[in-house]
């Protein structure tokens, strides 16, 4: 059961000047990827997707607040997971509170769990594991020159058909002014948050579908988003070949890369 004590951080070591809220959300039921269990507790190379996450955010200077977002049930074991983050030195406060039925309300609470001095917030998938530091340095240095919104895009590689039910193709899309995005997802803490609060009051359009990601929350308050180069690395574990995927790219990084006393990379 979550208690309040699980919404306080584990660790009170924030740097004065540190001001970077990171909401991890991991409260998805990983159905796609049909493993038995939600995906961000899956392991890749002996260690769960919430781990390497937490590996990589608290490695990024300045510090800030990690708050990580999962089923409700299983905060007690993300809190013994995060421990490993949590020593004297770290300029990282982290915490753990409950998420939503989609991932729009889990983000909203991740947010609302953040301290007052977070003022610029990134958003990520636990379900990008591999997503390197830089990606997320990139993202909160433009969120800081631009004040704007800024999302990680890559360009679209593949020829894109738009098909019916039947899978029938009736046309060729222009691939040129299509991206596909990532997280982590950066925001000006204030614009985001408002962004998720009019989600909440305004009825959506009949027919309107759930937003996916933040930057559709934002564009849906009439805020403006920017892009940044995203990372290969940064790929999102869906179905079951994205788990191949991934850990092909985890041994091309070499040693160092796997968690204490793996050797092979073989996921449990
Ligand atoms: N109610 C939800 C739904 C999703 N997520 C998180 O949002 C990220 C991206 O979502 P997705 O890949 O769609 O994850 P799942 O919802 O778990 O996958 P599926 O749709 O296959 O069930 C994941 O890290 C997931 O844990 C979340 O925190 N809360
Ligand atoms: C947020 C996201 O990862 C950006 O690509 C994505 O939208 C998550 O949701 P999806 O349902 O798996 O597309």
């Amino acid at each position: 059961m979550m208690s309040v004590a699980e919404h306080e951080p584990v660790s009170s070591h924030p740097h004065e000047l540190a001001r970077l809220g990171v909401v991890l959300v991991a409260a998805g039921r990983g159905e796609r990827l049909g493993a038995g269990k939600p995906k961000a507790f899956v392991e890749l190379a002996g260690e769960t997707l919430i781990e390497r996450c937490a590996r990589t955010i608290t490695s990024l200077p300045g510090g800030g607040h990690l708050v990580v977002v999962v089923p409700e049930e299983l905060a007690g074991e993300t809190l013994a997971l995060l421990a490993q983050f949590t020593d004297a030195g770290s300029l990282w406060e982290l915490s753990v509170t409950p998420g939503g039925r989609e991932r729009h309300e889990s983000v909203r609470f991740g947010v609302d769990a953040l301290p007052e001095y977070a003022d610029v917030v990134l958003v990520h998938d636990a379900a990008r594991p591999l997503t390197p530091a830089a990606l997320f340095e990139r993202v909160a240095t433009e969120v800081r020159r631009t004040a704007a919104s800024v999302i990680p895009a890559l360009p679209v590689v593949d020829t894109l058909k738009r098909v019916d039910a039947n899978g029938v193709v009736h046309e060729t899309v222009d691939r040129a002014p299509l991206v596909a995005v990532q997280t982590p997802q950066g925001f000006p803490r204030e614009l985001l948050a408002a962004a998720h609060d009019r989600l909440g009051s305004v009825s959506a359009p009949v027919g309107a579908e759930q937003p996916t990601d933040d930057a559709e929350v934002v564009q849906r308050a009439g805020g403006t988003v920017l892009t940044v180069p995203g990372e290969a690395l940064a790929h999102k574990l869906t179905t079951p070949g994205d788990l191949t995927l991934l850990l092909a790219l985890l041994n091309a990084q070499g040693p160092g890369t796997q968690s204490p006393g793996t050797q092979d990379g073989a996921s449990r």
